[in-house]
């Protein structure tokens, strides 16, 4: 994968901070007790929703943080724009970027991958005679490799979010999204008819990071591991 542009066309040297790209939203609320127990103190305005600062100083001099929506947490790290980063598993598999290395398992942000329909359809004969379907998600590749495993071709829209609302409004059969407690699938008329993956949030490392800084980055690694042995 092409690394990002630099103009000077250097190796960062060890004074660089490292960066480290964590999601806004529902796991940064989680991630907080450990990134405390990982001693990563962000600059006060970091916790500031009202903030317009997106990358901040930490108390650590060699790491910084940048705030990325999920998604692109992978995509930073991708590109080794952000050598280190938290996202969920489930961003892993939308997108599986050869230069991402997974080594820990945070076990926050648990929740599943899951198929979903409308009650009154779900479990009908006729529908596990179909051959297409219109799923509505923000993971069309889950959902096409998903449907391909059984031999059913997927129609993909491709929504941002509110997914829950497509099939009542004609715009697909079912739905592939998250699943926690159920009650958002509940609440909108959908069942939960198939598991295709279970969901935790992951430390990922660029690997040409991890080789260029080994030291640096191996050092945040240990933290990170000694602070969910300590959880
Ligand atoms: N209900 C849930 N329970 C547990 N974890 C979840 C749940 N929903 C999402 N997650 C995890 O949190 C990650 C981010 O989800 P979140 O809902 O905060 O972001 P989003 O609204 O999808 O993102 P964005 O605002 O960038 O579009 C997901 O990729 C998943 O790993
Ligand atoms: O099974 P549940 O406990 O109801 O959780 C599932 C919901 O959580 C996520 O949405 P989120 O609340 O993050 O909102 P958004 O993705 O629509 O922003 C997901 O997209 C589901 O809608």
């Amino acid at each position: 994968m092409d690394q990002p542009f630099n103009e000077a066309g250097l190796e960062p040297d060890a004074a660089t901070p490292l960066v480290l790209a964590l999601p806004k939203g529902r796991i940064l609320k989680e991630l907080g007790p450990m990134l405390a127990r990982t001693g990563i103190v962000p600059a006060a305005d970091f916790h500031d929703e009202n903030s317009r600062r997106l990358r901040f100083e930490t108390s650590n001099p060699s790491l910084d943080v940048v705030r990325v929506r999920s998604f692109d947490v992978a995509t930073f790290v991708a590109f080794g724009a952000a050598q280190i980063g938290i996202c969920g598993a489930d961003v892993l598999m939308e997108h599986d970027y050869p230069e991402i290395y997974a080594p820990l398992d945070l076990g926050i942000g648990r929740c599943r991958v899951s198929v979903a329909e409308p009650v009154e359809v779900a479990g009908r004969a006729d529908r596990k005679r179909l051959s297409r379907v219109a799923v509505a998600t923000k993971y069309p590749n889950i959902a096409r490799q998903h449907f391909a495993r059984q031999g059913i071709q997927a129609e993909v829209v491709h929504l941002n979010g509110a997914m829950e609302l497509a099939p009542a409004l004609g715009l697909s059969n079912l739905i592939v999204d998250l699943v926690q407690t159920g009650s958002t699938l509940k609440a909108n008329g959908l069942v939960e008819t198939e598991v295709i993956a279970p969901v935790t949030s992951r430390l990922i490392v660029n690997r040409t990071a991890l080789k260029t800084r080994p030291e640096a980055i191996g050092a945040w690694l240990a933290r990170f591991r000694a602070a969910l042995e300590a959880a």
